[in-house]
């Protein structure tokens, strides 16, 4: 078992993990630093959301894949610690807000302080910060139907960042949006991590998205892919073969070197 390298927030190798049989993810390996925005993209079905579950510690790897959060390794974690780590270190953003309904949207956002047991008083003002943080301070004692979708989102964002996690786990988190929403709404979740040095990974299969993010990542069929630019003009999508996130952060490395002899699993011109 090799440590991961010191700058790596979030560290994984050789993960793969079959739902009942059916393959999710095949040997994906990749690094994220510090205050890092990763967008972990590709389409429908090709594992994006198996792989946030496998790094935050939901799921666990087959034997041999290994998840590190700052130097510690989740994999071998008992689901209590898990649990507990999940908890105090990590966000987690879905497609649905999944608000309480008989709660005011501070209220909602102070629940994780309130019960980890943070004074009500102390709770409420955190809350508060991140809801004008997200532009939304003036809906505070709304309840989430009298609010739009888009709002709620919001609240579901400042909910996942009040604890001030090193690590926002985002799968595809603005997928009920509309498209005029989606870009506003995702700038100011990402201009809030940046400030506050969290790192977020980002599952998204929106172009649009990705374009926020500092790195990307690519999943096809449960693996990691390059995409390569071909002399015609068109792309096509290469698996990563490389077991180690090391330097490159499993990216795939150059391009333009080492494609040759792998076979192009998709293609477009
Ligand atoms: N609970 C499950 N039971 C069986 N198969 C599953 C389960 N969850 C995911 N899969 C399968 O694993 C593969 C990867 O799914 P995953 O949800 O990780 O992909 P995704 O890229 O997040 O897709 P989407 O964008 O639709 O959420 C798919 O073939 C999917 O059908």
């Amino acid at each position: 078992m090799t440590a991961p390298p010191d700058n790596d927030v979030l560290w994984a190798r050789a993960l793969h993990f079959s739902h009942h049989g059916s393959p999710g993810l095949t040997g994906v390996s990749l690094g994220v630093r510090e205050g890092e925005i990763l967008a972990v993209s590709g389409p429908r079905g090709s594992g994006k959301s198996t792989l946030l579950r496998l790094l935050s510690g939901q799921l666990l790897p087959e034997p041999g894949g290994e998840v590190w959060f700052d130097s510690t390794p989740v994999h071998s974690m008992s689901a209590l610690a898990r649990e507990r780590l999940r908890r105090d270190r990590f966000g987690w953003i879905e497609p649905r807000p999944g608000l309480v309904p008989e709660l005011s949207a501070w209220e909602n956002v102070a629940l994780p302080l309130m019960l980890a047991g943070a004074p009500r008083r102390e709770a409420k003002a955190a809350a508060l910060e991140w809801l004008a943080r997200l532009d939304i301070a003036a809906l505070a004692r709304k309840r989430p139907h009298a609010l739009l979708q888009a709002q709620r989102q919001r609240i579901a964002f400042a909910r996942a960042l009040v604890g001030t996690p090193a690590v926002l786990f985002a799968d595809e988190p603005t997928a009920p949006l509309h498209l005029a929403d989606r870009a506003h709404v995702l700038r100011t979740l990402t201009t809030a991590a940046r400030s506050h040095g969290i790192a977020v990974v980002l599952a998204t299969h929106d172009p649009d998205t990705t374009a926020l993010a500092d790195r990307t990542v690519s999943l096809l069929d449960g693996r990691l892919v390059t995409t390569v630019h071909l002399p015609g003009g068109g792309t096509a999508q290469v698996p990563d073969d490389d077991p180690d996130p090391g330097t490159d952060h499993g990216t795939g490395g150059d391009p333009d070197h080492g494609t040759e002899g792998r076979a192009a699993c998709s293609l477009s011109v």
